[in-house]
């Protein structure tokens, strides 16, 4: 495993690990030998392009599909032993497509889940409460929203308790404060040591979210990491954006830095707006500041933006992408 890839360290077994995993259908490698350690009470996002391998991945790591070749462990123990079904009860699972029936309502399909799972019926109705259900627990599926369905999906995950929440594109469907509510239930989980697993391509949603990530491409982990290990990894440019006063201003304050000719620094003028904005390699920060303040009174505001998850995404440019 690469030394800079935000490890948290803490000790014990890890909750999931995955060594050299590959799946093969006829001649496509749908996940091709993956290496994982991801950490008790640890948030980690999956993201890559469609087709990069993030469900089969999943699949493996639940015991739903079976490797080709490598291994995966279950808090030590590998999935595919003995104690499997012991295992599996400890695991939720929300797929990308849940599948649910028309006719039964919110609570009766929980029910039935409650059954398969071996969990109490008497969490069904808590759990209903608890993703905002509570009052269409008697209302037939056909009558629910994507949203909701979605919403039902998350709570069929949660029946049981588990200790690994494996959550495929879970916010599909979501309306903003919906989307909010869910992120903080799966903080309160990994505050209790939940170990949450979760995919989405919705990049910002995930950047401020997940204590790390991995970027998958073509089977590939990529890119492994905190996002902010990721941005050192990549050595991403800073932007930098400058208000001035003017259109005159603007101009000045670009020969200014055109002049210091510091290397890489990328220059973009918006007249229009008198906005100056800089992509600058990160050495350069502090350079970059002190010629700013050297406009004075011209400058009236200054953003520093680091770059976003989807900057680093496609930072990896051939690396993230989907191969043709
Ligand atoms: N049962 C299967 N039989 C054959 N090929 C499969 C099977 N399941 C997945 N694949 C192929 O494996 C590759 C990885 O698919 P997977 O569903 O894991 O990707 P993904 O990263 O989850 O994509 P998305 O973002 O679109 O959900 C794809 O090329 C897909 O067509």
């Amino acid at each position: 495993m690469p030394a800079n890839d935000g490890t948290s360290g803490k000790g014990g077994s890890p909750a999931i690990e995955l060594r050299g995993l590959s799946k093969q259908y006829g001649s496509l490698r749908a996940v091709d030998g993956v290496d994982l350690r991801v950490q008790r009470g640890e948030i980690f996002g999956l993201i890559g392009h469609n087709g990069a391998g993030k469900s089969t991945l999943f699949k493996m790591m639940l015991g739903l599909v079976a490797p080709s070749s490598g291994e995966v462990l279950i808090q030590g123990r590998p999935i595919s032993g003995g104690d499997f079904r012991a295992i599996r009860r400890g695991l939720g699972y929300l797929p990308e497509n849940v599948v649910l029936y028309d006719n039964l309502s919110g609570l009766e399909t929980l029910q039935f889940f409650a059954r398969l799972k071996g969990a109490a019926a008497t969490q069904c109705q808590p759990l209903l409460e608890q993703v905002g259900l509570a009052d269409a627990g008697h209302r037939p599926l056909r009558e629910y929203s994507k949203g909701m369905r979605q919403r039902l999906g998350f709570a069929q995950a949660l029946l049981g308790g588990p200790q690994l929440l494996f959550l495929d594109e879970p916010s599909n469907g979501l309306d903003p404060q919906a989307i909010r509510d869910f992120y903080r239930s799966l903080q309160a989980l990994r505050e209790q040591g939940v170990t949450v697993l979760i995919t989405s391509h919705i990049l910002a949603e995930l950047q401020e979210r997940v204590d790390r990530l991995a970027i998958m491409a073509a089977g590939r982990i990529q890119a492994l990491g905190t996002v902010q290990s990721l941005r050192e990894q990549q050595q991403a440019p800073l932007h930098i954006e400058l208000s001035l006063a003017s259109e005159a201003d603007v101009l000045f304050a670009s020969q200014l830095l055109d002049k210091q000719g510091l290397p890489g620094l990328g220059l973009q003028q918006r007249a229009q707006d008198c906005r100056l904005s800089l992509s600058c390699p990160r050495e350069h920060k502090m350079a970059a500041l002190a010629l700013a303040t050297q406009l004075g009174s011209r400058l009236l505001d200054l953003k520093i933006l680091e770059p976003s998850l989807e900057d680093l995404f496609f930072g990896l440019g051939d690396a993230a992408r989907r191969p043709a």
